[in-house]
């Protein structure tokens, strides 16, 4: 693709729908290759608008909202960053020849809402998941359970990111709570849930996967190497290049990745999540857009997953070479209070090694994450354990 010069006529206009953590590496990338970047999201001074030429708060799930924003601007992609946003506006966008919806407008929509992806995954590509079951109200979420998926099992908003709404259950007891904290917690209230079987697996890794062009015009499939990770409450805390794994397992997850990826089409970094114990691969969910753990790329590969996906969606050449091993550990906000400060990073980054991103999140919430310290190391161990030492010694106060 040619690349204009930004704030002309002839600029590369891209629009980031959800300006977070994610959204601001990506746009920092866009800004390094010369892309005029305009950054939307739900409220004022998100990380991205930080970092963009211009900056709109608007309600991304509103179509007509979204429909006048895209008129107004005129980009010429449109890269989504969240799930929840109006997915039946950006198929039109895309129809209409408005602009080029990254992947693809399908994508956007089939991935915003956990049945979609699940049925497209488990029933159309006959990818192993786990047992599943959907459900509109508490009794038939009680049936689901009772007549298969037993316990344990998770419960989530079929529109829900970062753990939000999710529970585990535990016994007939725990079904209500789960019910009532699904349908608080989605980010658009549904009122519609999966009960998910319990998958005891050894480790979760994500295999982040690029579909970028190539010489001859179509479209070639990288694999970086596998991101491994820790959740705690649906919500990741710690992750690591490289994984180790079977060569087997590397096998499927590379296999159900590429179906996946393949499927969804368009141009662009995926992030597969998926499950593996032993030889056995499950498939659990994938993003069409850089994944949270994938933040360790920041520090582990000669380019993070931000830089491909800048590239790829601008139809531009990618390497995913990974360069050392390397970790990340989630900072939360820790205290519920606007405009904090930080104490405590010049200790952090002491730790050798080490790095931060500080988000610059206008307010914070005691489980919003809010920065995220990375570190490398001969190992993994050594990498993980500098990235937890340098994300420890960073502590969020209130501004009084
Ligand atoms: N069926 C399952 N069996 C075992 N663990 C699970 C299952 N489903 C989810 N989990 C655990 O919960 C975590 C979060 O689940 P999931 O990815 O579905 O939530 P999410 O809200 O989409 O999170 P994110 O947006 O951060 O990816 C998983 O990474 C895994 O650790
Ligand atoms: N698992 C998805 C994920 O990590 N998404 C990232 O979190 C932001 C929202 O944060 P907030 O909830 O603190 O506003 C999103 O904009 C994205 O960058
Ligand atoms: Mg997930």
């Amino acid at each position: 693709m040619r690349i204009g010069t930004p704030l002309t006529s002839g600029a590369t206009r891209v629009m980031l729908l959800g300006s977070g953590e994610l959204g601001k590496e990506v746009i920092i990338a866009l800004q390094r290759l010369g892309v005029e970047v305009i950054a939307v999201d739900r409220y004022p001074h998100a990380p991205g608008h930080q970092v963009a030429h211009r900056w709109h708060a608007i309600n991304m799930a509103d179509p007509l909202a979204l429909r006048q924003l895209v008129e107004q601007e005129r980009p010429h992609l449109i890269v989504p960053e969240i799930e929840a946003i109006a997915t039946d506006m950006l198929l039109e966008i895309e129809q209409a020849g408005l602009a080029e919806v990254i992947p693809t407008a399908r994508a956007a929509q089939l991935t915003m809402n956990r049945e979609g992806i699940r049925r497209l995954a488990a029933e159309t590509l006959g990818l192993p998941t786990s047992p599943y079951a959907f459900a509109d109200s508490l009794a038939a979420l009680q049936a689901a359970i009772d007549q298969g998926i037993g316990y344990p099992c998770l419960v989530k908003p079929v529109m829900s990111s970062s753990g939000k709404g999710q529970s585990t259950v535990y016994g007939p007891d725990e079904v209500a709570a789960a019910w009532d904290y699904a349908a608080s917690g989605g980010r658009v209230n549904q009122g519609r849930v999966i009960v998910e079987g319990f998958i005891d697996f050894d480790y979760e890794i994500t295999q982040l996967t690029v579909r970028a062009s190539d010489a001859a015009g179509g479209i070639e499939t990288h694999f970086c190497e596998p991101v491994g990770h820790v959740q705690v409450k649906g919500d990741y805390v710690e992750s690591w290049q490289p994984q180790p794994m079977s060569q087997t397992a590397l096998l499927k997850a590379r296999e159900i990745a590429k179906a996946v990826t393949d499927n969804l089409g368009g141009r662009g970094l995926f992030g597969v999540e998926l499950f593996v114990k032993g030889d056995q691969v499950w498939f659990s969910e994938v993003s069409p857009r850089p994944h949270d753990t994938g933040l360790v790329t920041l520090c582990s590969q000669r380019y993070s997953e931000f830089e491909l996906h800048a590239r790829a969606i601008l139809g531009l050449p990618v390497d995913t070479r990974m360069q050392q091993p390397g970790a990340s550990a989630v900072i939360y906000g820790g205290v519920d209070a606007a405009g904090i400060a930080f104490d405590g990073v010049a200790d952090a980054l002491s730790v050798p090694e080490s790095d931060l991103r500080l988000f610059g999140k206008p307010e914070s919430f005691t489980r919003r994450r809010m920065g995220v310290a990375l570190a490398n190391g001969e190992t993994i161990d050594i990498a993980r354990e500098r990235a937890k030492l340098a994300a420890s010694r960073v502590a969020p106060v209130e501004v009084k």
